[in-house]
């Protein structure tokens, strides 16, 4: 079992009796979020005080120490399945009795230590092994708990605050519009106002569904952004056995032809299954300005790829690859077949028909696939052909499942594919950073492509 899993285990004796004491933050009436139910001395203040969007940083500061106190900051927050999310923080007070997050470090012996202003969202973990925090109905909010507890001891000592804060996935007038029209299942996130919006089509990985959650956060910026679903969902088909770039043809001219997205091409964002098929889409569809794929592969993988007469087979792989690590879960990172070698090469994505700009975002230490060597064959075969070279950010540290900010990093869960958890890849703070560095990247790109704006970023490598 993971190590995160297994501390969340081990723990949960203690908490559980903590929890028997305190059967968990009391619900506040009329929304008065912020506040705190506290003693007169102690209160908890946050910045924006009541609300955020969930991928901005949140200012989180104590008031009414004592002089030098020392206090543990526990952070907790259910998922719609009811599974609780938590992360605690050690922290002594300054000579004044505050506590300010942005200036204090978090002392040894937490979930994270040192000056993690974002730390108790960050280090968030599920009691429940192999869980991912997901967000299924952007329109509530995810309610985050805050306690503050005596001393430094496990359990921690006797509650001198607490306060909760939502975290929105949806800014004020941002217009959420499901889209089933034709063969699309989707969902359109649009910006206030009558545009035309830059406009982006976002595509998750192998699991199906439909998440919106990132679709949402983006269009927070000011793109029209639709979330499509593309299997294992409604009635779509089942399983992933094959893909027909017609579907996802149709999603593309859907937005050409709306009204308040802008022209004359669109965004695509894909991240691991769904970053090949943006690659193959960029490849074979018409109408595609910028490509960012987060994590994914420049062969064709999980299921066959057809468009008009063309078929573009899987990548194979190879389960006796799959590696079992020290704490017993599958990594998977060798198990599919090099696309430069023999006949595998069939599954390589003909990037060099595309008519748009590229980015790779590459988590170094992805355990899904080799983010990194899929990037630069698919810049090396790009310029082979005498196409512009791709920006590549590569983030060391940063696992396969580069979320938007602050989304808690998931070390493992189930493979759907595999039919097993895997091990991800990635370690808790450097994915973090990365998360953060990403959301910047993908954003000026689209920005800089999309609407011929200037960008605020460098292209790292
Ligand atoms: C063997 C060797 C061969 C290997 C070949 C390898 C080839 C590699 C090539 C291919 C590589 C591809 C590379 C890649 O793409 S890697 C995978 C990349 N993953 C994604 O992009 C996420 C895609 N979307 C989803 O996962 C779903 O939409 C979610 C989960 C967001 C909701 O979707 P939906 O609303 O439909 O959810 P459900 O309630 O019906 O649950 C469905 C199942 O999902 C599991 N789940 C749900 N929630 C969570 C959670 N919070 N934590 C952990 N797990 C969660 C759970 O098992 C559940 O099953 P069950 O527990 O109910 O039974």
């Amino acid at each position: 079992m993971g190590q995160v899993a297994a501390l969340s285990l081990s723990r949960l004796s203690a908490r559980c009796w903590q929890r028997l004491l305190w059967p968990g933050p009391a619900r506040i009436p009329g929304g008065l979020a912020a506040r705190s139910l506290s003693s007169m001395a102690t209160s908890i203040r946050f910045s924006p005080a009541a609300r955020s969007l969930f991928d901005e940083p949140l200012g989180i500061a104590v008031q009414g120490l004592g002089p030098r106190q020392q206090v543990t900051l526990r952070a907790s927050l259910r998922d719609e399945a009811g599974e609780l999310f938590e992360a605690h923080g050690r922290y002594q007070a300054a000579d004044d009795g505050e506590l300010d997050l942005a200036r204090c470090p978090a002392l040894p012996g937490g979930s994270f230590s040192g000056l993690e202003p974002m730390g108790l969202l960050w280090a968030l973990q599920p009691r429940k092994p192999f869980w991912r925090l997901v967000k299924k109905d952007v329109q509530t909010p995810f309610r985050l708990q805050l306690e503050v507890l005596e001393g430094h001891g496990d359990p921690p000592g006797q509650l001198l605050a607490q306060a909760e804060h939502e975290r929105l996935f949806l800014r004020d007038g941002v217009r959420r519009v499901p889209v089933r029209e034709g063969r699309i299942r989707a969902t359109l996130f649009l910006p206030p106002g009558n545009g035309p919006f830059p406009g982006i089509i976002d595509l998750y990985g192998t699991g199906g569904g439909l998440p919106e959650y990132r679709a949402c956060l983006l269009a927070n910026y000011g793109f029209a952004v639709l979330a499509l679903a593309f299997y294992g969902y409604e009635d779509l088909p089942k399983e992933m056995k094959e893909f027909h770039l017609e579907y996802f043809e149709e999603a593309i001219n859907y937005m050409l032809k709306h009204t308040q997205v802008k022209g004359p091409g669109v965004g695509l964002l894909g991240f691991s299954k769904g970053g090949d098929l943006c690659l193959s889409m960029a490849s074979f569809l018409k109408g595609i300005t910028a490509t960012a794929v987060i994590n994914g592969s420049v062969a064709n993988v999980g299921a066959v790829l057809r468009y008009k007469d063309i078929t573009i087979p899987p990548l194979g792989a190879d389960a006796k690859r799959i590696k079992i690590n020290k704490s017993g879960i599958a990594d998977i990172v060798d198990v599919l077949n090099n696309p430069l070698e023999g006949p595998n090469r069939r599954s390589f994505i003909p990037l060099e028909k595309a008519e748009c700009r590229f980015l790779f975002i590459v988590g170094q230490d992805d355990h899904n696939w080799k983010s990194e060597f899929f990037a630069v064959e698919g810049s090396k075969h790009l310029q082979a052909h005498g196409k512009e070279k791709p920006e590549i950010v590569c983030y060391p540290g940063a696992g396969h499942y580069i979320e938007p900010p602050f989304f808690p990093m998931c070390a493992a869960s189930m493979h759907l594919l595999v039919g097993k958890p895997v091990m991800w890849g990635g370690e808790p703070k450097a994915h973090s950073e990365a998360q953060r560095d990403a959301w910047q990247q993908i954003q000026a790109f689209f920005h800089r492509h999309l609407n011929g704006k200037p960008s605020g970023t460098t292209n790292k490598l």
